[in-house]
């Protein structure tokens, strides 16, 4: 099967469209590193969905542009007049300083016509025409892949389309720290929306940790080795540091016309040594901070002075905004100070260039240069460090690259890492790289050089793209897995056939009566057996081939409550106790489970309990539950998020437990207590206890359990369990007959209440079904 096609969408288009004619346009390639990433996709059939950087208000533009870049593999968007509030207000000026660590402007308060809500409003809106123009475009089985903070809203809209498309979303700036993120206004709307993809990826784990802390701490959403899981679904949230294309750096810095320029350039610099900045001129990309290193390092060491020159390239970027503007102008400044203070008639310190250069010149500047300085404050990645180490030939220069650059990570081992806020830290480094020895040069060079050619784009993508195919296609096995109505003709006749039967019911939601959801409260707490079922259960109970178990996340005391006087078997806090209810609680709760834990927490539910009214918790042997289903709803939910931190952050954090979230409760367990490990501890028990003779041959379990319980309906699974013979956990297995379970298929049935996700083989809709299904099994004149 060849590889799905696949949907790039981002804001910008690979080139940027320039009208020179009635019918005819030029192009430029547009600037920044997602283009250059996303130019080495090539082998994928693509489409590239984008703005084509210019807006268009007439039919025969709009007509030949469309033409013109279908030709080159775009798609257009065109965001006409919510482009403005959209591209360089909510996106550039909102959600850039935030995701980079410098705050909210406030200036967008000083013009009633551009508030936060016309510009959220305006980014809506764009994801929207951004949504239309990928729901055309769309065939089944493509591959959408959104790129970046401008279309957060994006894999929302085109799930609740169609839940079946497969959608990865990739961030190519930082992820803030919670603490700032939280700051945003519209932190949960888009937070969702990107949770709605089957796969968020990141440049570093950093940025990983920090959106996972902000679906925590703003949702209260947990992230699980498995992703972040949202009432059943699950987000994958996975690390693709980018790379560059090294092949189109190397070949092209062997090119004559390349080494010409090369020769040219050194010339042009009458031998002095070269310190290189490509960037954007961005805020975040730290060029004051770069020209006040340089400035102090010529301060400090006037032997350099006239011997050593910044050649900075500024390449413009977003001249809409204020911010950047404001940036150029300081940056000139500077310029013209340091070169007043330090240039002397032949030649000034610093090159200031407010342009970008073409692609061969740069690869040749990156040959020739001595040392690249990388002073970003916040960058997702930096390519152009990359992109240095790739063009480097006999004589190596050296990186200085900011420890806040996602380069950091992968290229920090052959750099010299720098604080870009330290000025003097950054000036010193500045000294260390000219004075360098070839052989270290050599060695840094070489540790780098072998990360860039090994991490390509191609590498990046097709990591992103494999891990989203395998993603989607779990998915889709598992949703075809959906569980069946269950068939009661088969249970009923099965269950007469069958010489020695394992009844199986958890207490909550199964065998209580049904509630409404503002009644809804954890397993264990004041739970009564549904009236209906009194008589018939005992029935159940009485009959020599039937076992019947009620497995509970209950305490002890609740089940002794409601079932003490069948003749069954009783497992509560999940298995960590059993009883038969004609003998005593034996505790299952081994010495090697480490339960230290349990005070720490135990502490944090009674500080939060204090300040949450209506709020109260229970503790048990091996588990703990805080229950706000009485408080206030809004500052239950808000406290548990905040519990959940402190959790995390203190008494849990080495722990080996669980910490599942119900729907108005935080529970913390110790790891692997589910109903499945309970079942695995107590079967052997009861199988023993009873001198069963016979082996198990007929399995009915019916519960309405979390999804960390369900383990208990696969279980029983005969094709995964064959023939259980005996059970760890048995108190001597030896006793136990030697095949202590023999289930075919037909006489497996598990059922699941109320749920569509499941691993259970059927479902039920309420415990009333459950009343009747006993009724059926076990009629009155049986009883
Ligand atoms: O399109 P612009 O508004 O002019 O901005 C250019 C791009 O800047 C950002 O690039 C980021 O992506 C790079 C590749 O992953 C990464 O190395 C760099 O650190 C980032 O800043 C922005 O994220 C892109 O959307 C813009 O196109
Ligand atoms: O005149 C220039 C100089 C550089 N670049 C490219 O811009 C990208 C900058 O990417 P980076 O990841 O360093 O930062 P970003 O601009 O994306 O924040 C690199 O691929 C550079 O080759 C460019 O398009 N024009």
């Amino acid at each position: 099967m060849g590889r799905p096609r696949l949907l790039v969408v981002s804001m910008s288009l690979p080139v940027t469209a320039k009208r020179v004619g009635e019918e005819s346009w030029s192009f430029t390639m547009s600037p920044g590193g997602l283009v250059s990433a996303l130019l080495g996709l090539k082998e994928f059939e693509t489409k590239w969905i984008g703005w084509p950087g210019v807006d268009v208000h007439d039919a025969v533009g709009k007509q030949t542009l469309s033409v013109a870049l279908a030709e080159k593999g775009c798609v257009l968007v065109f965001l006409e007049e919510v482009c403005d509030q959209y591209y360089n207000g909510y996106c550039n000026n909102i959600l850039w300083p935030i995701f980079h660590y410098m705050g909210t402007p406030p200036e967008y308060r000083n013009d009633a016509t551009i508030t936060y809500e016309s510009q959220y409003d305006a980014y809506k809106k764009a994801n929207q025409i951004f949504f239309d123009v990928v729901k055309e475009h769309y065939e089944d089985g493509d591959i959408v892949w959104c790129h970046d903070y401008h279309v957060m809203l994006l894999p929302q809209y085109l799930k609740e389309y169609n839940s079946k498309m497969k959608v990865g979303w990739f961030l190519h700036t930082p992820f803030p720290s919670s603490e700032m993120y939280k700051t945003l206004p519209s932190r949960s709307d888009l937070l969702c929306s990107v949770l709605a993809a089957d796969l968020v990826g990141f440049h570093t784990y950093d940025f990983a940790r920090h959106f996972e802390d902000a679906c925590m701490c703003i949702l209260g959403i947990e992230a699980t080795s498995e992703g972040v899981v949202d009432q059943g679904k699950v987000t994958q949230v996975a690390v693709f540091p980018i790379g560059i294309e090294p092949e189109r750096f190397i070949n092209t810095s062997a090119l004559s016309e390349v080494i010409q320029y090369m020769e040219k350039f050194k010339n042009d610099f009458g031998g002095r040594k070269l310190i290189l900045g490509v960037d954007r001129l961005d805020t975040i990309k730290g060029i004051p901070q770069k020209y006040q290193a340089f400035e102090k390092f010529l301060e400090e060491n006037e032997d350099w002075r006239g011997k050593v020159m910044l050649l900075q390239i500024a390449v413009p970027t977003r001249n809409g905004i204020g911010e950047y503007q404001k940036i150029k102008d300081q940056c000139h400044g500077l310029v013209g100070r340091i070169n007043g203070r330090f240039g002397s008639i032949s030649a000034v310190q610093i090159i200031h260039l407010d342009c970008s250069i073409e692609f061969n010149q740069l690869c040749a500047l990156y040959a020739i240069t001595d040392v690249l300085l990388v002073t970003s404050l916040r960058d997702g990645m930096n390519l152009v460090s990359s992109e240095f180490v790739a063009c480097q030939k006999a004589e190596k220069g050296v990186l200085i690259l900011s420890e806040f650059a996602g380069a950091g990570q992968s290229l920090g081992a052959g750099a010299l890492l720098v604080n870009p806020w330290d000025i003097k830290e950054v000036s010193t480094a500045i000294g260390e790289a000219l004075n360098m020895s070839p052989e270290e040069k050599e060695r840094k060079h070489k540790i780098n050089f072998e990360y860039v050619k090994t991490h390509s784009t191609q590498q990046w993508a097709d990591d992103f793209m494999n891990k989203l195919i395998e993603i989607t296609t779990n998915a889709e096995l598992q949703a075809a897995n959906v569980p069946h109505e269950l068939p009661e003709h088969d249970v009923i006749q099965q269950y007469s056939k069958s010489n020695n039967r394992l009844l199986v019911f958890g207490f909550y939601g199964a065998l209580t009566q049904p509630m409404k959801n503002q009644e809804r409260s954890g397993d264990g707490m004041n739970l009564e057996l549904h009236p209906q079922l009194k008589e018939r259960l005992k029935a159940l109970c009485s009959d020599p081939k039937t076992t019947v178990v009620v497995l509970s996340r209950s305490e002890k005391n609740i089940l002794d409550k409601n079932f003490g006087e069948y003749n069954m078997w009783l497992a509560a806090e999940n298995g960590m106790f059993l009883r038969h209810t004609s003998g005593e609680w034996v505790t299952k709760i081994t010495e090697h489970m480490n339960l230290e834990w349990i005070d720490g927490v135990k502490h944090v539910f009674k500080y939060f309990t204090e300040r949450t009214p209506g709020s109260y918790f229970e503790t048990s042997e091996a588990s703990l539950v805080w229950n706000y289903e009485h408080a206030d709803a809004e500052f239950g939910k808000a406290q548990a998020r905040d519990m959940l931190q402190h959790l995390w952050a203190g008494p849990i954090s080495n722990a080996s437990v669980d910490v599942v979230r119900g729907e108005q409760s935080v529970e913390v367990h110790a790891v692997g207590v589910t109903k499945g490990s309970a079942m695995e501890r107590i079967l052997g028990d009861i199988v023993h206890n009873k001198s069963m003779t016979t082996p198990i041959d007929y399995v009915l379990c019916i519960g309405c359990f979390l999804g960390k319980d369900e383990d208990v309906y696969t279980f029983f699974e005969p094709e995964l369990t064959k023939k259980i013979k005996s059970i760890p956990g048995g108190d001597s297995p030896k006793k136990v007959s030697s095949t202590i379970v023999d289930l075919k298929g037909e006489d497996y049935f598990s059922v699941a209440i109320g749920q569509t996700y499941t691993k259970a083989r059927y479902f039920l809709d309420s415990s009333d079904d459950v009343v009747q299904l006993i009724h059926k099994l076990c009629p009155h004149n049986n009883a």
